[in-house]
């Protein structure tokens, strides 16, 4: 009993005040005292500029009483105060802002000190001077996020033994803890036995014993203890706002690709080449987003070429098609394009082995293939054909640069657990996800247990990412790019893209035969009508611009304006970089 008394009175705050007690011992006065005394430590922050006010008043007092004279040598030692703060108060105050507040405030105090110490501090109007000075310098103060943060850090960490055995983290303890931009980060040590997992599962318990917002608090495993962990309370959301994208800095594909950043404000930079990668998520949890910010950066780059695969009839990817070396928009056509990219990635497996080489190492004359797949799963129900191909390019497309990039909304067991794909895929993207389950077929099984919670990323373009180098379950936030521009970074690049190198381009020659069956058919006697019947009969894959000239028989100038005037009427698409066709065939 008598531990369990002190142990409760610790907990009383404000917003609880302490409850009346009926003391029949003589021990009543002592008690109050006590309790006066252990608020106003409690308090002692808060109460920092009255305390100040009151020992300066004090002290003035007694300079005034036996020796006013030393005026002087106050008001002296108040600019040698100020000076040492202006020079070298960069040791304990790093913000300016804080540093010149520190020295007003010496400036303000020492001049009232100096001239108390004079006249002294009961003297009009020195009584009222104090108190306004004590208020006006003690609003900041008052108002200062960082020293409130502190405060209530210090507070946590005095109370967290009794809090952990309401959380069922009996035993553990704060090492130590610090305020940063968004909130505050303590170590934890753990008792022995208890692990990460332990207080990964406790997290909705530790936030109610905080008292912060739900989603708030972040635990990150240490790497060197196992009996270690950092817990993260961010008071404010550092992904509450879209963040734009920044223009691309890499120059090649073999750089990495920045998706966006991390609460810590550290980019997010993940590299692609000879990686598979998965987008996944919920609809609307932004994995168009993640692709704009991918294909953005990648179309930058003159050493790779893209195919996509849109089975949302092109929707998502059309922006991109100038960029684009060819589209698929339906399960056939995927399959299509899926069965040459095997056939690439035979033709350069073949070659390296002639070499005696290893890896396919990109190059602007021989670019990596990726092949970007919007509703991957769609594929799965749709084109088993599909899927084959998909699984060959999963297992075998790392080494010769054949390597897919695909998203999905529905990560169905169908689409994700069989075959090689998911488990082939070196970086996984987790967006929002609605069952805890999703995360495991996402990112692999017992991601959820080992604290991946993708079910709690509360907006559009937040995730997970799990890939070489991350291996911790830390939320970022991606990129936005506006669709203006995306199509504004889509005309910047389109010049600058690739071409298929010549060995991979003869391995698909059979594609382009098609295209030249239909030269043959038409005739150019009016090349209006004859450009007109050639978009008309395009193939799937469109016509470029240069059998459009052969066709009619005209100039490319003459050719793209017709094309642009088309387009602009909504007459004609294009379909991949270069290659066009009708909008609606008959
Ligand atoms: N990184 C981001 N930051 C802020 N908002 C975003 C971000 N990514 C996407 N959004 C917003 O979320 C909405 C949905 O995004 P998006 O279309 O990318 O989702 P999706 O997962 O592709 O959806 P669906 O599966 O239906 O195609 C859009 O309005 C977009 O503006």
């Amino acid at each position: 009993m008598r531990q369990r008394y002190p142990t409760r009175r610790r907990r009383w705050g404000r917003s609880e005040p302490m409850p009346l007690y009926v003391v029949t011992d003589d021990r009543q006065a002592g008690e109050a005292i006590a309790v006066l005394a252990r608020w106003l430590f409690r308090y002692r922050s808060e109460l920092a500029p009255l305390t100040t006010a009151l020992l300066l008043a004090g002290a003035a007092a007694f300079l005034h009483h036996g020796h006013r004279g030393l005026w002087p040598d106050v008001l002296a030692l108040t600019v040698v105060a100020v000076a040492v703060i202006l020079a070298s108060g960069k040791r304990w105050l790093d913000r300016g802002i804080e540093r010149a507040y520190a020295a007003v405030v010496a400036i303000a105090a020492g001049g009232w000190f100096a001239t108390a110490t004079a006249h002294g501090p009961t003297s009009p109007p020195l009584p009222g001077l104090l108190v306004a000075v004590t208020l006006i310098c003690g609003a900041p103060w008052w108002s200062h996020r960082r020293r409130r943060s502190r405060v209530r850090i210090e507070r946590t960490v005095n109370a967290w033994p009794d809090l952990a055995e309401t959380i069922g983290l009996a035993g553990s303890r704060v090492l130590s803890a610090v305020v940063d931009l968004w909130g505050w980060r303590a170590r934890l040590a753990l008792k022995r036995g208890q692990t990460v997992t332990d207080v990964i599962n406790r997290l909705p318990a530790i936030e109610s014993g905080l008292g912060t917002r739900p989603g708030s608090v972040r635990v990150e495993p240490d790497p060197a203890r196992a009996d270690h962990c950092v817990l993260h309370v961010l008071e404010k959301d550092p992904h509450a706002r879209p963040i734009p994208w920044p223009a691309p800095t890499g120059t090649s594909v073999a750089d990495p690709v920045e998706l966006g950043v991390f609460e810590d404000a550290t980019p997010v930079r993940v590299r692609l080449l000879h990686r598979h990668a998965l987008v996944a998520g919920i609809a609307g949890s932004g994995k168009s987003g993640i692709l704009n910010v991918i294909l953005a950066a990648l179309t930058a780059y003159p050493d790779v070429v893209i195919w996509g695969i849109d089975l949302k009839g092109g929707m998502e990817l059309q922006p991109w098609a100038s960029c684009l070396d060819r589209i698929a928009t339906d399960p056939r056509q995927a399959a299509e394009l899926l069965a040459d990219a095997v056939t690439i990635l035979d033709a350069r497996a073949a070659t390296l082995t002639r070499q005696g080489a290893r890896l396919w190492i990109p190059t602007p004359e021989e670019p990596t293939l990726i092949i970007v797949a919007d509703e991957y799963a769609e594929l799965a129900d749709e084109s088993p054909d599909a899927m084959a191909h998909a699984d060959s390019i999963a297992r075998r497309g790392r080494a010769v640069a054949v390597t897919l990039l695909a998203a999905t909304q529905r990560p169905t067991q169908a689409a994700m657990g069989k075959g090689a794909v998911r488990s082939q895929m070196d970086i996984r993207i987790c967006l929002r996800v609605r069952e805890r389950r999703d995360t495991d077929l996402i990112l692999g099984q017992g991601a959820h247990t080992a604290g991946w919670h993708a079910h709690t990323l509360d907006a559009p373009g937040k995730f997970l990412i799990s890939a070489p180098g991350f291996d911790v379950p830390r939320r970022a936030r991606a990129y936005l790019l506006t669709d203006e521009r995306v199509r504004a970074t889509a005309r910047a690049h389109r010049n600058r893209r690739p071409r298929l190198d010549a060995l991979s381009a003869d391995a698909i020659a059979h594609t382009t035969a098609d295209v030249e069956v239909i030269d043959a058919e038409i005739i150019a006697d009016d090349p209006e009508q004859a450009l007109w019947t050639a978009l008309l009969e395009a193939p799937d894959v469109g016509l470029s611009v240069s059998q459009l000239m052969k066709i009619t028989g005209m100039g490319r100038t003459w050719v793209y304006s017709r094309l642009q005037e088309h387009a602009h009427a909504g007459r004609v698409q294009q379909v991949s970089r270069g290659r066009w066709r009708a909008a609606q065939r008959p």
